[in-house]
Parts: C-alpha cells; structure tokens; sequence
C-alpha cells in the first residue's frame, strides 16, 4: 500500500486550508498513492477558542470535499481530523473515506490532551472538546488498519487494542509541539511500532513559528521492525511510503512477542 503523508500548513482560513489540503493531494496522486493522509486539526488553527467557530457537524462541507475527491481520484483519504459539532459536544474526529468516497471510518480522539509542562507546553483540550469512546480499525483491500489521533498514540493499551484487532498499521493524524515533539515523538511511533508489530504513521501540519500552537512536524512512517522509513522536517511536503504487509507477519513469527504475552501477570492496578 503506498501511502502519502500531507505534511501541509494550517493558518486561520478553513477555505484555504481545504484548497491546500485538495491541491496537495492531488499532487500525491500523480505518484499513485492508494492513501493520503492529512495532519490533525488540518482545517483548524490548534486552538481552543478556534475550534468552534471552525466546527462542522456529521456530512459538513470539509468532509463532503474529502468523499469527493478520494472518488474523484480512487484513493483512501484519513482527513486528518476537524472539529466535529454534535448538538452542544465537540469532538476532535477523524473520517476515512474509500476509493468510492464512501466514509468507512470515523474517529474521536478518546484521549484528551490536556498537558501543563513546566516552562514548556500547556494546553487543555478539555476546556472545549468531549472524548470519543472507541477504539477503531477499519477494512481496506491490503488489510485491517488501525485509526487514532495525536495524544491517543501515547496509551499502549489502545494501539494494542487495535493490533489485536487485525491492524497492521496505526494511522494518527497528529501535531506533536516543540516541547514534546522533540522528546518523544519518534521514540513513541518506534515503541508503539516494534511493541505491536505494525507499522505506525503519524502525520502533523507543517511548522509556523508565529503559531499560538507550534507544531513539531517531523510526519513520520515506521516500520514493524522499528525502522523509521521517512520522516519530514518542519517545513510543508509530502511522503510516500509504501508498507508492505507481509512484513507484520513475518516479523510476528520470527520474534513472536505477541504470543509469548503472559497475560496472567498483566493485572492493571487503578
Ligand atoms: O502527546 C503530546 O505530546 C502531544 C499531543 C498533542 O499535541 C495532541 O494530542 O494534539
């Protein structure tokens, strides 16, 4: 499966950004990419006091151009995620669609991030967002793969979860800061990678410096084998990797860690 990871900027123009997000999918696709996948909050300053007046409800105009367009050109789109108006709730959602523009997948990020660092990075997304209550895998031709978004990568539990549920790649639309980005984003897409076996691709808007929320960039393909396949800078551009799934399987029977598991002494403590 070849993939494109839209490393693309965000400003505070849900038109433009939409232009840029369409424009530079279709550029991938000139390279025959089966999927293309767009940073979190692609449509959307990362901002809590944005996220409303960037909202749209189930079937919005964003999502209607992004069934359109993977119709148009017979790909899979993850539209990275936008903030998703439910009567008074808002959720930070992410929808795949199919080669037919179907939607087959849509995920609300269950993990709210909600950090204070100390002489780094804070931000509360609770203050405005409402946390999505499933994991998600969906279907496609190559196989089963797996959906989460941003801080939801950091939770072992729900990558495996979605492992053991047939994912042979965790898809996570994400935008990691300079305080966090510089730590622990590629040790945490290699450990979620080489823990369950599948390949991991995280995919941020480009860095802007004058941003109230400046994103790491850094989008990223690993391996099940923990091998970092590409990884971007901070500047906008797009990847392509192509994952070959196989690979999860051979590597699952060679050094059979997720049948070794001794569950018995997994007991979590609350
Ligand atoms: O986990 C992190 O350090 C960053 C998470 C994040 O930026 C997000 O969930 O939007």
């Amino acid at each position: 499966m070849k993939i494109a990871l839209i490393q693309m900027p965000v400003v505070a123009d849900k038109k433009a950004n939409l232009e840029q997000a369409v424009s530079r999918i279709r550029d991938a696709a000139c390279q025959h990419i089966d999927m293309a996948v767009l940073p979190e909050m692609f449509c959307s300053p990362y901002e809590n006091s944005q996220f409303w007046h960037f909202s749209e409800p189930r079937g919005g105009q964003v999502q209607q151009a992004m069934s359109a367009l993977a119709k148009e050109l017979g790909i899979y789109i993850v539209a990275g995620s936008l903030p998703e108006a439910e009567g008074e709730k808002l959720y930070n959602t992410s929808f795949v669609y199919d080669r037919t523009g179907a939607e087959i997948a849509c995920h609300r990020k269950a993990h709210l991030f909600d950090i204070d660092v100390v002489g780094g990075q804070r931000f509360q997304e609770s203050e405005t967002l409402s946390a999505g209550d499933k994991a998600t895998v969906f279907d496609t031709e190559f196989g089963k793969l797996g959906l989460c978004i941003c801080f939801d990568l950091r939770f072992q539990e729900l990558a495996m979860t979605m492992g053991q549920a047939g994912a042979q790649a965790i898809i996570c639309p994400a935008a990691f800061n300079m305080t966090t980005g510089p730590a622990h984003w590629e040790v945490m897409f290699r450990g979620r990678a080489v823990d369950n076996q599948l390949y991991t691709i995280g995919v941020a808007p480009a860095r802007d410096e004058t941003a109230s929320y400046v994103s790491y960039g850094n989008s990223i393909a690993v391996d099940p084998w923990g091998t970092v396949m590409c990884r971007g800078g901070g500047e906008a551009e797009t990847l392509v990797a192509t994952l070959e799934f196989e690979k999860c399987s051979q590597i699952r029977q060679q050094l059979p860690i997720l049948k070794a598991r001794q569950t018995k002494l997994y007991k979590i403590l609350n």
